[in-house]
């Protein structure tokens, strides 16, 4: 298995290209499902769920080149299966968002459940709900969902019980081929969910009003392909713009979009950064102690759950006490056990993580359990005062694009090991 080795107390310094969204990239490959003639999709992220994505449109029929690095093109003018297998839901959640295009292209789609993880149980009865008002029949057996629909399926109206970002995704994308109009009813309003619209109309759907909470998505019988180009990752973003802060650096991330990240940038700044922004840049620098901020995640545009372990890092070092508050997973701080490790001054109540900043970090070996607890124990490793191992980083594998490589071109001293 792979770890990380760093040798804290560096600040970060220079620039970074930030790469395509991963949370907007999996849903836009799953969307080329929908379509009857090939489509090219640029600024795809390297990263392990892509594989895993590739892996899955290739099982199902699609055919997948890559014309450079980030360019990928997908024909899936000649899908036959339908089947998303449990050996790769259980490595990537995002497979359920095959639910939906399959769904409303054949009429038939079966996934495997995805079991509960690291940060929640993470149910999907929205997406099944939403499939049913528009026809679908479905049933769990055996641990798969299995979708039947005679036909297209049908406009509905669809009112989201809770917010959820694939849960909107697989609508949007099931309702872009349905007979007839679907409105969806507090969606959500993520950037993320901006981008799919925005490729699916590049395709030929009708949606309107992504980035507000009501969706409104005139159908259509057909999709076809075309290009398009992923959004730049905000998580990716602000966790170098965190990297930088906790180590008292200067870093400049470029490729990247300052406007999906404005509550993260106002807590950077709230704790003494100095943030500079441009079209597509963002500049960091700090040259003192942060100090502490009380975060609180919920749905876009509030602060996000994908951006909180890494701020627990930047509390635990800052100066004063602070307030972390989960609301959207029941169970995303698995980070703080190990961060305590490091020598972190954070007591846990409920979904609030209570942090007393320490002057300093001691490294340790520590193990990453999910994917943002991950980059909050590498940036923890970055500010520490000796080595530190984090253990078990195929998390960080699946959600950051050679993470190591761009570390290290700020001046990190951080190496990839393997461990037995
Ligand atoms: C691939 C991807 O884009 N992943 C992101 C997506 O995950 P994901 O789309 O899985 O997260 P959701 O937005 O669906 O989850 C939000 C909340 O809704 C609940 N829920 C969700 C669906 C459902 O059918 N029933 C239900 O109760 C979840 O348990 C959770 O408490 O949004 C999360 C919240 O911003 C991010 O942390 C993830 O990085
Ligand atoms: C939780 C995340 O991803 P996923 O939904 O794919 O597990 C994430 O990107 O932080």
């Amino acid at each position: 298995m792979d770890a990380f080795k760093i040798t804290g107390g560096i600040a970060l310094n220079g620039e970074v290209a930030i790469s395509g969204a991963k949370n907007s990239a999996l849903p836009i490959l799953m969307a080329t499902l929908l379509s009857e003639t090939p489509i090219v999709i640029s600024n795809v992220p390297r990263l392990k769920d892509i594989e895993t994505t590739v892996k899955l449109l290739t099982q199902l029929g699609a055919i997948v080149e890559w014309q450079d690095h980030n360019t990928v093109k997908i024909d899936a003018s000649n899908v036959n299966q339908y089947k998303a297998s449990y050996e790769l839901v259980k490595t990537m959640r995002a497979s359920i968002l095959v639910l939906g295009p399959l769904l409303a292209r054949f009429g038939h789609a079966e996934v495997s459940l995805p079991g509960g993880c690291a940060i929640g149980a993470r149910p999907v009865n929205l997406h099944i709900h939403g499939l049913k008002l528009m026809g679908a029949d479905i049933e769990v057996e055996n641990g798969y969902i299995v979708a039947d629909n005679n036909g297209r399926l049908k406009g509905a109206n669809i009112f989201m019980d809770v917010v959820s970002v694939t849960g909107t995704e697989n609508l949007m994308m099931a309702a872009a081929l349905a007979e007839g109009t679907t409105y969806i009813e507090n969606a959500a309003r993520e950037p993320e969910i901006v981008d799919l619209a925005n490729c699916l109309n590049a395709m030929g759907a009708k949606v309107s009003g992504a980035g507000s909470d009501t969706l409104v998505i005139e159908g259509v019988p057909s999709l076809h392909g075309g290009q398009y180009s992923v959004m730049p990752d905000r998580i990716e973003t602000g966790t170098f713009l965190v990297a930088a802060a906790v180590t008292r650096g200067k870093v400049k991330c470029t490729n990247t979009d300052p406007s999906a990240l404005d509550a993260v940038l106002s807590k950077l700044q709230e704790a003494g950064a100095n943030v500079t922004t441009g079209a597509d840049w963002i500049e960091l620098s700090m040259d003192k102690r942060p100090k502490a901020v009380n975060i609180k995640t919920a749905p876009h545009p509030a602060f996000p759950t994908d951006m909180q372990a890494q701020f627990v890092t930047l509390n635990a070092i800052a100066e004063g006490v602070a307030t972390t508050t989960e609301t959207i997973f029941e169970n995303r701080f698995m980070h703080v056990p190990e961060l305590q490790r490091m020598g972190a001054d954070i007591s846990l109540e409920g979904n609030t993580a209570m942090t007393k900043g320490v002057e300093k970090l001691t490294g340790a070996q520590v193990m990453a359990t999910d994917l943002r607890a991950s980059a909050s124990l590498v940036i923890a490793g970055l500010v520490a005062t000796t080595e530190t191992q984090v253990d078990r980083i195929y998390h960080i594998d699946r959600g950051y694009q050679n993470i190591e490589d761009k570390l290290q071109k700020l001046g990190a001293n951080i190496v990839r090991i393997k461990t037995n």
